[in-house]
């Protein structure tokens, strides 16, 4: 347990940094990398507990994978060179590793079995697993296969055409790795359009494939040819102190590289519609990614709501925006965000129990919250439910109280952001 104590901040957030890279494209490049035959760089990794997961997943089946800090060399012979893992795969807290992987499993001429920590074996796995055994997966766990530990037996896959129950790019991205191993068209349709890192990045590794509205197509039997990846700067991770600039008075920062694929960008499109000040250079487009520079000052912000379509497009972000809505004027309603409930814990209470322990005036809806600004923070004692996202929440609330916020533990901030601390302390000492 690393309990943190944080003393109420009165500088307000100045300078400027560039955060780690993406979560999602950093899972996504080491498991393309792993695919193809040949050699991948990957630049700007983010060097997080989820993203190492995934790479030890991959030297268990045998790939060459060297980490030099932020930079990634893979020396693969292709999926036909994978070896059977002597052990279980442990997966930890990682959600992503775990979705994807059992996706890519299942197709794949291997016997594998997987966990994770509490709160990874506590997810739903049957989003991935009911889709897959339609395409005569076979795969046995915990609850009829809804939870970790699952023991996968490759098969032979044959293509499915699937509308998408949840919106979860997590489900997408599984169901079209197993698709690269099975015979026929694979057919995704989405309810709204999820982060599409996944057909962005096969794209990039010469994989064919159509998208078309809210749906794809892409035929099975398809190799990947190695190519190298640049990670921009995690958006996710980008949005704490996005949102810290914004509410706190004086504040002038500027976030160089941050990942701006608009299937991410809801957390841009919040601070404008509250008010914020923000404008954005120097964008680029590397691997299909977009990417650039975001200058964010602080300036009178009002609630709003928040629903609908946008909610996949900035869902890691809610427990950041929940805490700004409280430094905003009136009331914001986040809603249509249930799949809060199945995340690495269930945010919505989570967020609602810290920010209330705090002083602030927030309720707790079926799928959202309702919060009503603008309120001094208190200080006190708050967990973070071993919630990297809820331990800098808590951390950037430090901002807007005038007292001592107490963390139980921040150690879970590795998971995404492990020099998190070093950033904030970057921003914030520079009177
Ligand atoms: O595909 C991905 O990389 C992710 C998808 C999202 O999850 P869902 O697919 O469950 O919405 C997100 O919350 C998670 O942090 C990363
Ligand atoms: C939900 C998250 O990740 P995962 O699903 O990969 O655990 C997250 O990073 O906020």
């Amino acid at each position: 347990m690393a309990e943190k104590r944080l003393l109420p901040q009165a500088s307000p957030i100045v300078g400027e940094i560039e955060v780690p890279g993406d979560k999602s494209i950093s899972h996504r490049a080491v498991i393309f990398g792993s695919l193809a035959k040949g050699q991948t760089k990957i630049r700007h990794f983010l060097d997080g507990e989820d993203c190492l997961r995934t790479i030890d997943a991959f030297r268990e089946l045998g790939v060459d994978i060297e980490r030099d800090g932020e930079t990634i060399l893979i020396n693969s012979d292709g999926p036909s060179s994978f070896k059977e893992p002597k052990n279980p795969l442990y997966f930890g807290n990682s959600g992503t590793t775990a979705r994807l992987l059992i996706g890519l499993f299942a197709g794949l001429p291997l016997f594998t079995t997987i966990s994770g920590d509490a709160s990874l074996s506590g997810r739903p796995m049957d989003r991935v697993i009911l889709p897959l055994s339609k395409m005569n997966a076979k795969i046995y766990g915990r609850e009829n296969a809804r939870l970790l530990p699952l023991a996968i037996v490759g098969q032979d896959l044959k293509a499915i055409e699937y509308k998408l129950p949840v919106k979860s790019a997590q489900v997408k991205s599984a169901l079209l790795l197993a698709g690269l191993f099975a015979e026929g068209e694979t057919k995704i349709t989405e309810l709204t359009q999820t982060r599409n890192h996944t057909e962005t990045m096969l794209e990039a590794f010469g994989v064919n494939l159509h998208v078309e509205g809210n749906t794809i197509r892409m035929e099975g039997k398809q190799n990947l040819k190695a190519t190298d990846v640049y990670v921009p700067g995690d958006i996710s991770s980008a949005a704490f102190f996005l949102a810290g600039a914004a509410a706190k008075q004086n504040s002038s920062l500027l976030l160089k590289n941050v990942g701006l694929n608009p299937t991410r960008t809801g957390i841009v499109d919040v601070l404008i519609k509250m008010g914020a000040d923000l404008e954005i250079s120097h964008q680029q487009k590397v691997g299909g990614e977009v990417f650039g520079d975001i200058l964010i000052k602080s300036a009178p912000l009002s609630g709003i709501e928040i629903s609908g379509d946008i909610i996949p497009r900035l869902i890691d972000e809610i427990p950041i925006i929940a805490l700004l809505a409280t430094q905003a004027e009136g009331r914001t309603i986040i809603k249509d965000a249930e799949e809060l409930r199945v995340k690495e814990t269930d945010r919505i209470a989570a967020v609602v129990e810290l920010l209330t322990t705090l002083g602030a005036n927030i309720k707790a809806t079926d799928d959202g919250m309702i919060i009503e600004g603008k309120t001094p923070l208190t200080g006190g004692k708050i967990s973070a439910y071993h919630d990297h996202r809820m331990a800098m929440m808590g951390a950037i609330a430090s901002l807007f109280s005038d007292e001592e916020i107490i963390i139980d533990d921040v150690s879970s901030i590795a998971i995404s952001y492990p020099r998190f601390f070093d950033d904030l302390k970057i921003v914030t000492s520079n009177e």
